[in-house]
């Protein structure tokens, strides 16, 4: 099984009872043979697809899948379906598949890179989607065309050796120039053969695509679901509290992703993959009494006054805080109130290692300009004479420099 699962496509094989359950497909003299579809239902199909091939049934009046490959739309980036021959009737009458102008009208469609995001190592995560430039909420990041689509029904009725061999043959009937977009992506964990791979890649990168949008199905037909594969947008990690979101559009078939709060140059791109996120009620309580510290926090260190209760340890807990809720594009914040704390208790030492931090991380999150990165800079030349030292030691020495603590705007 094995062996045939590694060799179908380069379309040699073996034993012909080894491709029980592909019904089209056949064992002569080592090739593996795809016979013509017979079927009339699939044979109206396939006049509406350029492609169409391959139908397999797990028997038992299980129903027949087929693969259904159109290489022109999206811009001749072509899509792949393994679905019923009865629905692929349905999606091939959309204006998805019929109105190939209406991709015209699609911003930056597929584009592999962009001014707005490129596709970065990400500690932890494997690879993932860093802004380029400041974006602002409502700006556009992404538009991609899916690559496959496959059934729910295939996973319920065929047999997984035979699955995969459907899935990883539609992935090879994509026009070539498409098919390292789908194939360069994450595979999770490491794999043995092509089937393999493709089977894992869509199980790591596909979105759940209902036709409830795409075709109307009439009542007491259920909603079909299609595992669903937008290459490029694949590469956005989740989060909880995500800064992108995105919707399909069942006129092109794309997915389209849009930031929805600013994200800061260097920021990861996030979407959030699981509506629950904000379902777990006791977690989003914890978080948001975390918020409510923050700003309080904040309130404390933000007052350069002789009665501000602020101190080192307070600073302390703001970076912890920014930690836990994941708020890496500010987290120089924190570091810089820090910077400052240290400072005003005469210990220039901690305050320059946490100045140095604030600048190495506010270089990644903002331009490298802002008077705030200016201050900061003076301290870590020369904190005892920073506006800072000693600030908070009622009887201690006030810093050599003229500056004001109101300079400092975070
Ligand atoms: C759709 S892919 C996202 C892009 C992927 N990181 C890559 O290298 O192509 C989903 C996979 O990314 C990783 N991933 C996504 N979000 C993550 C997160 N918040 N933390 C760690 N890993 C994450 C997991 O390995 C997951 O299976």
């Amino acid at each position: 099984k094995h062996s045939i699962a590694a060799v179908v496509d380069q379309g040699w094989c073996t034993w012909q009872s080894l491709l029980y359950g592909v019904e089209d497909a056949q064992c002569s003299e080592g090739r593996l043979e795809f016979n013509e579809p017979a079927d009339e239902n699939h044979l109206s199909v396939a006049s509406s697809w350029p492609v169409a091939t391959s139908c397999v049934s797990g028997g038992n009046g299980t129903r027949t899948y087929c693969i259904y490959t159109d290489r022109d739309v999206a811009r001749e980036r072509g899509i792949t379906i393994i679905t019923t021959p009865s629905e692929a009737l349905k999606l091939a009458k959309t204006t998805a598949f019929k109105d190939l102008k209406g991709y015209d009208h699609v911003k930056d469609l597929n584009a592999a890179e962009s001014l707005r995001w490129r596709v970065e190592e990400v500690p932890g995560k494997g690879m993932g989607l860093i802004a380029n430039r400041n974006l602002h909420a409502g700006d556009h990041i992404m538009s991609v065309s899916a690559s496959i689509m496959i059934d729910y029904g295939l996973f319920m009725d065929i047999g997984e050796d035979v699955r995969t061999q459907m899935q990883a043959r539609a992935i090879r009937s994509l026009p070539l120039n498409h098919q390292p977009a789908f194939l360069n992506l994450s595979t999770h964990d490491a794999v043995q053969s092509f089937e393999e791979q493709v089977d894992r890649i869509i199980l790591t990168n596909a979105f759940d695509i209902s036709d409830r949008e795409i075709v109307e199905n009439p009542e007491g037909v259920e909603d079909q679901h299609f595992f669903t594969v937008f290459p490029e947008v694949s590469r956005m990690n989740h989060d909880c509290r995500p800064n992108a979101h995105y919707f399909w559009d069942p006129n092109t078939f794309t997915q389209n992703v849009y930031a929805i709060k600013p994200v800061t140059a260097g920021e990861e791109i996030t979407i959030s993959y699981v509506d629950q996120c904000t379902q777990h009620e006791r977690l989003v309580a914890e978080s948001d009494e975390r918020i409510v510290q923050i700003l309080e926090l904040q309130h404390y260190l933000r007052d350069y006054s002789k009665t501000s209760p602020a101190t080192p340890d307070m600073a302390e807990l703001l970076i912890s805080l920014y930690e836990q809720e994941r708020i890496h594009s500010r987290i120089f914040e924190a570091y810089t109130y820090a910077a400052i704390e240290y400072n005003a208790i005469g210990q220039p030492w901690m305050a320059t290692k946490y100045a140095r931090l604030g600048i190495q991380h506010g270089f990644v999150a903002n331009q490298p300009t802002g008077e705030d990165h200016f201050d900061i800079k003076q301290l870590v030349d020369d904190p005892w004479g920073h506006w800072s030292y000693m600030m908070r030691r009622s009887n201690g020495e006030a810093g050599a420099s003229t500056a004001h603590p109101e300079k400092m705007s975070i």
